[in-house]
């Protein structure tokens, strides 16, 4: 069993921020000791950026090492899949012990289709996705690049096929990069629509911009640079959470 995603306070409008600092910012040598200094300064998830040197122009960690880390950290692990085959990777990733699968709709459709494909009806390759890693125990997100059409992914959340969905602020691959305002406008269109959603953002996002995204509706935020290389880290959470908490709108 995967570990329990937040659960929708009553009388506010949307669900509970969580701060999942990226640990791709991070000493990778020290992994292991970064995280819990994470979850005692104040983070809720902590975010694992997989990537394959394929689906993007870096690589970085994949189930091996997700598996060590788990023996040193009850953590949430946030797993972000940049990878060609997210499919080739879902039994591995259970047993190291990922709570959140999230994968790019981009590496399921067919590259040349995405253009032409419907909004209105779920495509088979990535309902199977979906299907197979619920059945491996996981949370399921789903993700796409700044130029993908977020309508995109409108049939797997009105059937309640998944449990997030990450809206990437960068092009997907490095940290350090600077937040796409444009991007980050998708929140809205979901929030919209789906009030009790999890809305993830990624990518550049720091203090000045934190209030953007979640103005526009995200309440899961993702920040490797402004946490982990601030000066206090712990400040740097707590400061991204109230500019969260201070755009959520109680009744
Ligand atoms: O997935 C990615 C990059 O592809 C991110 O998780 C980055 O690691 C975020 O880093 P900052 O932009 O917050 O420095």
């Amino acid at each position: 069993m995967p570990r329990a995603l937040p659960t929708v306070i009553p009388g506010r409008d949307r669900p509970p921020t969580v701060i999942c600092p990226s640990m791709l910012s991070s000493d990778f040598a020290r992994l292991a000791e970064e995280s819990q200094r994470m979850i005692e300064l104040g983070a809720d998830w902590l975010h694992l950026d997989v990537m394959d040197g394929n689906f993007v122009p870096n690589l970085t960690i994949g189930a091996p090492i997700i598996g060590c880390l788990r023996k040193h950290s009850d953590a949430f692990f946030d797993c972000h899949l940049m990878v060609t085959n997210p499919k080739q990777w879902i039994q591995d990733f259970a047993k190291a012990g990922a709570d959140m699968y999230t994968f790019h709709i981009e590496s399921v459709l067919p590259s040349g289709e995405i253009e032409s494909l419907s909004s209105e009806h779920a495509h088979p390759a990535v309902t199977e996705l979906i299907t197979l890693i619920r059945q491996a125990g996981m949370h399921v997100g789903i993700t796409l690049k700044p130029e993908t059409p977020v309508e995109l992914l409108f049939p797997y959340v009105t059937a309640g096929l998944v449990d997030m969905v990450l809206v990437m602020t960068v092009k997907p691959g490095f940290g350090g990069q600077k937040f796409m305002p444009e991007a980050a406008a998708k929140c809205r269109v979901l929030r919209d629509k789906w009030p009790h959603l999890l809305i993830q953002v990624d990518g550049g996002v720091d203090i000045n911009t934190v209030a953007t995204a979640a103005v526009f509706g995200a309440n899961v935020i993702v920040a490797g640079t402004a946490i982990l290389g601030a000066s206090d880290p712990g400040e740097a959470i707590s400061t991204l959470r109230a500019a969260v908490d201070k755009t959520a709108v109680v009744p």
